[in-house]
């Protein structure tokens, strides 16, 4: 087995769902979480809707400024609407995109809350439509990621069920749009995904996605159509104790027209205090098998939520949250941004 990935593998999903194929393709899993944290996942039963949600994106992009901005980021504590080009930072540098990031429903934040709970609030929407689409998508992202957890732990030798518990409420959704840009621009810059167990990205044809292998050499994620790109974001990694951890991945923005892709961000549960997942965590990576191959990537950037430096998931999540979008960060949190902005991740 060789230690540095140079291509991203392929899981078929009606294979890990076919009892007469499922052992051989749970191994094919097994593969790519330990050794890599990205794959593919084909035959997953949503392409449909991804090809509907891609070819609306053009024209929900296209809607007027002032519609943009009457669902915009700043209006909401749950890091939730709209973000025009030039206000996301990813690695203290401005990523050349913009966005409307969604949440699945959940309720609001109520006086005597804990003020972190206003992390998971009610979406903006531009318009009905979009409504529905979003609300169609996200079901759809909900069945298929609940079902490929069941898979995943399946694949490292966990009960199925193992990872259900760990299952945050209000999953996020982004529709993304990188505007053509000069040679090298940065899409968005390298990252772990920080607010979720796994994320399941759909890309169109255009590419520009890389990730990062042991060795720190980028490797391209081409677009395949109909797949989602799945990876280990760090919920996944804190919970198995940094066994199967997150893998550090960028998008270099396009040259010769625009990208669009949409990436489903599965929840982690917020109230998960370190201490909980330290005991849950001894009891799954006990049960784990040691991974033949514990080599850490050359070059990597830190996990913050396994960084002793946060007590909590929602913690280190809503750090995450204030740096990458600083002007939403400082309206609604300022004195935890002064506090981060001090603290470089150890
Ligand atoms: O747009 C993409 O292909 C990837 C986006 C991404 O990595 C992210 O939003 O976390
Ligand atoms: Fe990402």
């Amino acid at each position: 087995m060789s230690t540095s990935f140079s291509s991203i593998p392929l899981v078929d999903f009606g294979r890990l769902k076919n009892p007469q194929t499922k052992e051989a393709e749970l191994a094919v899993l097994r593969d790519a979480i330990f050794h890599v944290g990205f794959l593919y996942l084909v035959n997953n039963g949503a392409e449909a809707l991804i090809e509907e949600a891609h070819e609306r994106l053009p024209e929900i992009f296209a809607i007027s400024s002032k519609d943009k901005n009457h669902i915009d980021m700043l209006k909401s504590p749950s890091f939730l609407g709209y973000t025009s080009l030039g206000r996301e930072t990813t690695a203290k540098v401005i990523d050349m995109r913009e966005q409307f990031d969604f949440g699945s429903e959940c309720s609001e934040y109520k006086d005597g809350d804990p003020f972190w709970q206003m992390l998971e609030g009610p979406s903006q929407f531009p318009n009905a439509s979009v409504r529905d689409l979003v609300q169609r998508y996200m079901g759809a992202m909900e069945s298929v990621s609940k079902e490929f957890v069941g898979f995943a732990a399946e694949s490292i030798s966990l009960p199925r069920n193992t990872f259900e518990s760990f299952i945050g409420k209000m999953s996020r959704l982004k529709f993304v749009k990188y505007p053509q840009a000069p040679p090298g621009s940065q899409g968005v810059g390298p990252h772990k995904d920080s607010i979720g167990l796994f994320t399941y990205l759909a890309q169109d044809n255009v590419g520009g996605l890389q990730v990062l292998n042991k060795s720190g050499d980028w490797i391209d994620a081409p677009p395949i159509k109909g797949s989602l790109v799945i990876n280990i974001a760090q919920g996944f990694e804190a919970i198995t104790g940094g066994v199967c951890s997150g893998t550090t991945h960028r998008v270099i923005a396009p040259t010769s027209c625009t990208r669009y892709s949409i990436p489903y961000f599965q929840a982690v549960r917020l109230d998960l205090r370190l201490q909980d997942l330290e005991q849950s965590a001894a009891s799954i990576v006990a049960r784990i098998p040691v991974s033949e191959d514990k080599k850490k990537r050359a070059v990597d950037v830190p996990s913050e939520l396994i960084s002793p430096q946060y007590a909590c998931f929602r913690e280190a999540q809503l750090r995450n949250r204030i740096f990458s979008h600083p002007d939403v960060g400082k309206k609604w949190y300022p004195g935890l941004f002064e506090q981060y902005s001090q603290q470089p991740v150890a």
